[in-house]
């Protein structure tokens, strides 16, 4: 990802790809505090415009927050830096990384000391589960891991740190075959994967854990008000791993995952087993509100 030409947006100047780099010393590299976004701009019939940018960044402000990270720039401002980098990178559409992480100014656990830098880099990204999941459905594995306890870090952030956890799952997974994990929350109930919420479908209802232990997803959020704008009612609750193999459909909701169906469970099919019809029509809908062929939430798009 590093040897491609392009421009970085680092500490508030666009720099070329190449030379946005950092020391080896840099604190979040040993000790895994940053925080960071994923972005999507997507190319609609008003030009290249960026989804519900408002949303994730007040986000990573949270994030910030519970971490107690002095973010040095206003949301405003990294509102307007994440147009900048779509237009310098000449991106019609693609996936942006804002990060904040603390420098190289101190080591040591306390990050007292260390300053708060920021970048931001976009880059094309198709289907971040392959393009044969999006239609056909993937197949996935409940892992071996434990999504987080909500005392153990903060779920609700969206930390570097806590992505080791999602990085032993999706290895597991992947490894034996599978195209993504499913992790369970520390009391054994469905929680979300690795890197996307999930939601299952039974006699025409949507269902999908409550957030206790899972990140709040703004894909997941999305869904849920199209789904009710579809006429299906949606429901948060607990759901157990024999639930979703019983679910008449499944799917992964997420920025990079946007609606990608399931249709295996730990080696159980899933209804049908390929994209339901409803994992279908809300797949189609968000399609329509991101490539702003949908009037309804042309406030959803940033125009770049
Ligand atoms: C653990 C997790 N849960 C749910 C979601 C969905 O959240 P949202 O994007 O707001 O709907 C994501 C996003 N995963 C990001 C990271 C992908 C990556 O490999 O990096 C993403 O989808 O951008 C997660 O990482």
């Amino acid at each position: 990802m590093s040897d491609r030409d392009g421009f970085i947006w680092q500490d508030g100047k666009l720099v070329p790809w190449r030379e946005a780099t950092t020391h080896v010393l840099t604190h979040s590299l040993h000790y895994g505090m940053g925080v960071f976004e994923g972005v999507r701009a997507y190319k609609t019939e008003r030009g290249t415009a960026i989804f519900r940018l408002k949303e994730h960044t007040e986000r990573l402000f949270r994030s910030a927050h519970i971490f107690q990270m002095q973010m040095p720039y206003t949301a405003e401002e990294l509102n307007e830096a994440q147009k900048e980098v779509i237009r310098a990178n000449k991106l019609e559409s693609g996936y942006l990384r804002p990060l904040a992480f603390y420098g190289s100014e101190k080591m040591g656990v306390s990050p007292k000391g260390a300053k708060v830098h920021v970048i931001i880099a976009a880059w094309p990204w198709g289907a971040y589960l392959g393009e044969e999941g999006m239609q056909r459905g993937i197949r996935i594995k409940t892992s071996s891991y434990t999504r987080h306890h909500v005392n153990i870090t903060m779920v609700r952030a969206k930390a570097s740190g806590n992505y080791m956890n999602s990085i032993l799952a999706n290895n597991e997974a992947t490894t034996d075959g599978y195209d993504e994990a499913l992790l369970l929350d520390p009391e054994g109930y469905a929680c979300e994967g690795a890197g996307e919420n999930l939601f299952i479908v039974k006699n025409g209802k949507l269902y999908t854990p409550d957030l206790t232990a899972c990140l709040e997803g703004i894909t997941r959020a999305t869904v849920m008000q199209l789904a009710g704008e579809l006429g299906i009612e949606v429901i948060e609750k607990r759901i157990t791993r024999d639930e979703v193999y019983c679910a008449d459909e499944a799917f992964f909701t997420g920025t990079a995952a946007e609606v990608t169906p399931i249709r295996e469970l730990d080696n159980r099919q899933i209804g049908v087993g390929h994209r339901g019809p409803i994992t279908k029509a809300l797949q189609e809908k968000y399609f329509d509100v991101v490539y702003g062929r949908s009037a309804a939430h042309a406030d959803w798009l940033a125009t770049v």
